[in-house]
């Protein structure tokens, strides 16, 4: 049975770079988010933006084009103007996520700095590990600079700027101060943390998360050798199988390391309050010794790989958030609603696709997930 009711339907425009718009199924995305009663609407950057709505809500990844825009490619730079300025002249359209939320994840410099500066410490044991900007090609210069922040041996040189182009990824481990002039400046040294070789990376939509287990580097050590160049997507994808991450022999047999659901849940409200953004990606590392958890990387709308379910999650932020407002620039149709409710309720902690290797775990556990899985997704401790 069913009675008739008016669900207005909001139009979504949105805009992806060409690689990750092959990555998804953009086809499956129209149809859950229509299903929901949402109309997405696909952006073109090269034409004005206010021809193409109106819109509820625009989702987009502009980080690349944002980046290079900052870095004065004028294309680049015509599109991220004019884009503003429409949103500046339209204040009622929700943008997922805002351009200054996402700017604070551009440079990796001011990602730590901000994480730092954050409540994050109140969360308990997870911190970034020590980190200073090298900008300079002057290496005593950088020596002293690395000494003074407390960075040591080993760490990782990243280049400062943390999203688009290959370049961005493109790191090189530095073992010995000998070494220092192999960083490129401008550049962020960051000491490297024992971990056992396992990344966990915490995927955010919304108010939910999920946490997907990935290989990364082995144990390193301060050495009098020379510097390893990686490019960081050969290490830490679901299906990287680099020699980088093999554990020596006598660590083989090491306990897995394992992430607990509270402190999590902690860190990722504190995270969330800290970056004000809906969709983003945390990679942490548990200490090997200590058991702390080392926060080192942070992703504007990473990929997701290993998600379950990833677009019927991103639609339901985009429902929340287009019907937070008065209904602006959307149409209303008829439609018929079932009687019975659809199962909404919010059951905080639950897990995700059943066919993977994990255990439901409320808060106070450990947990162990089998690699690329999603582990699990906690849904009532983010809070906007
Ligand atoms: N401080 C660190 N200590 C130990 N390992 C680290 C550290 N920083 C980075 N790594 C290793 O290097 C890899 C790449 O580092 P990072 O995540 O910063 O790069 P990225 O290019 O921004 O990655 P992403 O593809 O997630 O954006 C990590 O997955 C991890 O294996
Ligand atoms: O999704 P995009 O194409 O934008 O690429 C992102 C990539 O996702 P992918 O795995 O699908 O390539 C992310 O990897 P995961 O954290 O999800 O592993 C991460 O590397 C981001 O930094 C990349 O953003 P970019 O640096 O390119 O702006
Ligand atoms: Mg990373
Ligand atoms: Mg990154």
């Amino acid at each position: 049975m069913g009675s008739e009711t008016t669900v207005p339907r909001h139009r979504v425009g949105y805009w992806f770079s060409e690689k990750k718009s092959k990555k998804f199924n953009l086809e499956e995305f129209h149809g859950i988010c229509d299903q929901a009663g949402l109309d997405l609407i696909k952006i073109n950057l090269t034409l004005p933006i206010e021809d193409q709505g109106p819109f509820s809500a625009i989702i987009h990844k502009m980080t690349d084009v944002i980046a290079q825009a900052d870095l004065g490619d004028p294309e680049s730079l015509t599109i991220v103007q004019s884009f503003e300025r429409f949103i500046c002249a339209n204040p009622k359209i929700k943008i997922i996520d805002p351009f200054d939320n996402l700017r604070q994840l551009l440079d990796r410099y001011q990602t730590y700095s901000k994480i730092n500066n954050s409540d994050l410490h109140k969360a308990g044991e997870v911190f970034v590990p020590p980190f200073v900007d090298l900008v300079s090609n002057d290496v005593e210069e950088n020596i002293r600079k690395l000494r003074e922040a407390g960075v040591r041996y080993p760490f990782v040189c990243k280049p400062a700027v943390a999203h688009g182009s290959k370049m961005a990824h493109q790191m090189s481990i530095i073992f010995h101060e000998g070494a220092v002039k192999d960083c490129e400046p401008p550049c962020v040294a960051q000491t490297f943390i024992p971990h056992d070789a396992i990344l966990f990376k915490i995927f955010v939509i919304g108010k939910k998360y999920f946490v997907v287990e990935r290989p990364s580097l082995k144990n390193f050590s301060a050495a009098e050798i020379p510097t390893i160049f990686f490019d960081s997507h050969d290490v830490s994808k679901p299906d990287s199988v680099s020699l980088l991450s093999v554990l020596d022999d006598d660590e083989k047999c090491n306990v897995h390391p394992t992430i607990n659901g509270e402190l999590l849940d902690r860190v990722m409200s504190m995270l969330r309050i800290a970056l004000e953004m809906n969709l983003f990606g945390v990679d942490i590392v548990v200490e090997k010794n200590t058991g702390h958890y080392a926060i080192i990387d942070i992703n504007a709308f990473p990929g997701y790989e290993g998600v379950p379910d990833f677009f019927t999650h991103v639609t339901e932020v985009l429902k929340a958030i287009v019907e937070s407002s008065p209904v602006s620039s959307s149409s209303s149709i008829t439609t018929t609603t079932s009687s019975r409710g659809v199962g909404e309720e919010d059951s905080g902690i639950d897990t995700g696709d059943s066919s993977d290797e994990k255990r439901h775990q409320g808060n106070n556990q450990s947990v162990r997930v089998k690699r690329s899985s999603a582990l699990f997704n906690s849904t009532n401790n983010i809070q906007i």
